[in-house]
This record gives C-alpha cells, sequence and structure tokens, in this order.
C-alpha cells in the first residue's frame, strides 16, 4: 500500500485537540453497520468501536457519524482494524428523526462548518419543506446556505427566487445548473480548505452531481431520476467525507424523503412571526383562536402568509411533542440505570462526596 503521511490539520482538527496517552487522534471520514473508516496520520483504516464504548451506547447518538474526531488505538499492520476508544466532544451536528413514531434521533453527520440546504427547481421546490430545512438547520450549530439546483428546469426561476427569499432570512441563496456547469463558481467561492461541507436535501436533487462537478470527476454515482415523477432513486446510501482539490471538505448524505424534525431552531427561522407576536395581547398567544393576535391580523390583511404561519405551527407542534417524548424517555433511562430519580440523586451525591 502507498505510504502517505496526512495531515490531520487538512481534516480540519483544530490545534485544540487533545491526545491522550497512546491514542492518535482520527476523523471518521465513513461508515456503515458500526463499520468505520478513518483517517489518521498513519492513513486511512478500518477501525471498530473499542467493546466498552459498546456497551456504554444506549442512543444513536454515542455512536461515531461521518465528520466526528475520534481517539483510535491503530494496529500495527494498515490491513487491519483499528479500535475506536473515545469520542471528542462535536462542535455541531446534524440531527434528525428517525423514520416511525419514536423520537429517536438519526445521526446524520458531526462537525459540519456549512450546510448546504438543496432544493431543485422542478417539481420538488417546495418552499414549505425548505422553512423545515432552515429550522432544523439553525438548530445544528452549522451556518446555512440554500442551493437551488436544475436551473434548467424551471421557466419561473424569478418568482421561484422571490419565494425563496422570503423564508430565508440571512442565508445565502445559490442557484445551480449542472447541465451548463452555473453555478459552480458561486458555490466554490463559499469553499474554504479545512472546513467542512455536508450537502443536504430530498432524495434526487442533485447533490451527488453537484459534488463530482466540484471534484471534476465523476466519483460518485449517480442515478438517472423517474421521468415525470421527480422522485429521484436513492444512490446515496452510505455518508462520506471528501477531500475536494482546493483542500475543502464534503459530506454527501443521502436523501431524505422527509426531514422529520428532532429540534429544531424555530424562533430564528420564523422572525418575522416572532416579531409579530410582540404585539399579540398575550404573552402566550398560540395564534390560533386568541382575541387581539397580531400574528392572525397579520395574516388577514396580507402582510403574513397563511402558509407561513401554518408551517410555523407545525413545525413547533412537532417541536413540543418531541421535547415530551424526550422527557418521557430520559426518566425511563435513569428508571432503567439507577431504579429512580431518587436513587440517581443519592447515587451522585455519594459521588461527588467521594471526590472530596
Ligand atoms: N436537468 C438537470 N438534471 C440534473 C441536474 N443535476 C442533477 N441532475 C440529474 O438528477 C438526477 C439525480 O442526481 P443525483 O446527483 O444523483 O441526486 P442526489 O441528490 O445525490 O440523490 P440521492 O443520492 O438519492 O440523495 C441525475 O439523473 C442527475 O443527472 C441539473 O442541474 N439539471
Ligand atoms: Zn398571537
Amino acid at each position: 500500500m502507498e505510504d502517505k503521511t496526512i495531515k490531520l490539520t487538512e481534516y480540519g482538527a483544530s490545534e485544540a485537540q487533545e491526545i491522550v496517552t497512546g491514542l492518535n487522534l482520527a476523523r471518521t471520514i465513513a461508515t456503515s453497520h458500526q463499520q468505520y473508516t478513518i483517517v489518521s496520520e498513519r492513513g486511512q483504516f478500518r477501525a471498530q468501536l473499542a467493546g466498552r464504548l459498546l456497551n456504554l451506547a444506549t442512543e444513536p447518538e454515542d455512536y461515531p457519524t461521518v465528520g466526528d474526531w475520534v481517539q483510535v488505538r491503530l494496529p500495527d499492520n494498515q490491513a487491519d482494524t483499528a479500535t475506536i476508544e473515545r469520542l471528542d466532544e462535536r462542535t455541531t451536528v446534524f440531527l434528525r428523526k428517525a423514520a416511525g413514531r419514536r423520537s429517536d434521533a438519526q445521526l446524520v453527520a458531526a462537525n459540519i462548518d456549512w450546510l448546504f440546504l438543496c432544493m431543485a427547481l422542478d417539481a420538488n421546490f417546495n418552499v414549505r419543506r425548505l422553512e423545515r430545512y432552515l429550522a432544523v438547520a439553525a438548530a445544528s450549530g452549522a451556518q446555512s446556505a440554500v442551493v437551488l439546483t436544475k436551473a434548467d428546469k424551471t421557466t419561473e426561476l424569478a418568482e421561484q427566487l422571490a419565494a425563496v427569499a422570503e423564508v430565508s432570512g440571512d442565508a445565502d441563496v445559490i442557484v445551480c445548473d449542472a447541465t451548463r456547469d452555473e453555478g459552480m463558481n458561486e458555490l466554490m467561492a463559499f469553499m474554504q480548505p479545512r472546513l467542512t461541507y455536508a450537502f443536504l436535501g430530498s432524495s434526487g436533487v442533485g447533490k451527488t452531481t453537484l459534488i463530482n462537478h466540484l471534484l471534476g470527476t465523476s466519483a460518485l454515482a449517480t442515478n438517472e431520476v423517474r421521468e415525470n415523477d421527480a422522485h429521484g432513486r436513492h444512490t446515496t446510501t452510505a455518508r462520506q467525507l471528501i477531500k475536494l482539490p482546493n483542500g475543502s471538505l464534503v459530506i454527501d448524505t443521502p436523501g431524505m424523503r422527509e426531514l422529520g424534525l428532532l429540534d429544531a431552531n424555530i424562533d430564528t427561522t420564523f422572525e418575522d412571526i416572532t416579531e409579530l407576536a410582540k404585539g399579540c395581547r398575550f404573552s402566550d398567544c398560540t395564534h390560533q383562536h386568541e382575541p387581539g393576535c397580531a400574528v392572525r391580523q397579520a395574516v388577514a390583511c396580507g402582510e403574513l402568509s397563511e402558509d407561513r404561519l401554518a408551517s410555523y405551527l407545525q413545525l413547533q407542534a412537532e417541536q413540543s411533542n418531541n421535547l415530551l417524548r424526550g422527557k418521557a424517555r430520559e426518566n425511563a433511562k435513569i428508571n432503567r440505570m439507577f431504579g429512580s430519580k431518587k436513587q440517581m440523586k443519592s447515587f451522585m451525591k455519594e459521588v461527588r462526596q467521594k471526590r472530596r
């Protein structure tokens, strides 16, 4: 195998990373079924979680995901598997709600600097969905930009851009057309070496195509979309971190049918409504039936769209529903581990006293 020394700083490591004696710092660049591919100073390795970590892992968040920094024990032989001993704290994490009724988290990627929220300008175009992406992205800690793809497929670009501008706040909006190689320069102008960028969006909007254009190759496989229905088949099944020629790191994520909301920053994403709500008669106004509601008033006089308010209320309902379920889940976990909350507290007290 080619002996190449990889500088971890090229993978975005910050100087602050502390390296535990005997362990190497590595970045997770791909995962599949609890098998990981990592990049370390000694090169790329396959890796698996140490048994101790596996035993402690009870939530999806406990497992490494693409973009994670991990501390590993490397084997002498590159063909052998490395062991992940510790998961470093994440600076940002993009979570979605797993499919189904439980509010389980599904990790999409970690330590992302920028999220590119991708939406196609064909039948995929939907500002309500974009609002959802913006709200979830705002809670991740990463910055976001809107990437509108397939500009060749629309005859209403001006109207679509106006609709996007109404919901996207301060976020930059980049229009791309992969068939004519348009928008790639704007996208590249965004991207700096060593920062990590994740492409998110429904299946078939052209995320992989964009990354291939940025790479200048067809390193990643794409799939033809079935004509007429605008539903791409799922091409991207595994996530991976890829380095672009300019040194930027990109993560292609599998297209999502629906972005399940687990945590969102609704107030900043819907700043217009938050502002209006200050004029409501009741400070806890739900903007649904209360008298003196400034938000409904704005809808009535056409200042705020009915659809945007509906979208806001819907996301808020999902958010509070998840919070309730999350609390119930946390209590169940405490009961499992300690018997009861009371027993947990007395256990913690004992630990604190021993430390003194
Ligand atoms: N007309 C047109 N087609 C495009 C454009 N960009 C991508 N496509 C086509 O759209 C289809 C889906 O593209 P992908 O890049 O695989 O989409 P994706 O978002 O990565 O899809 P998943 O991997 O399923 O999430 C392919 O047939 C591409 O050739 C574009 O700008 N214009
Ligand atoms: Zn109100």
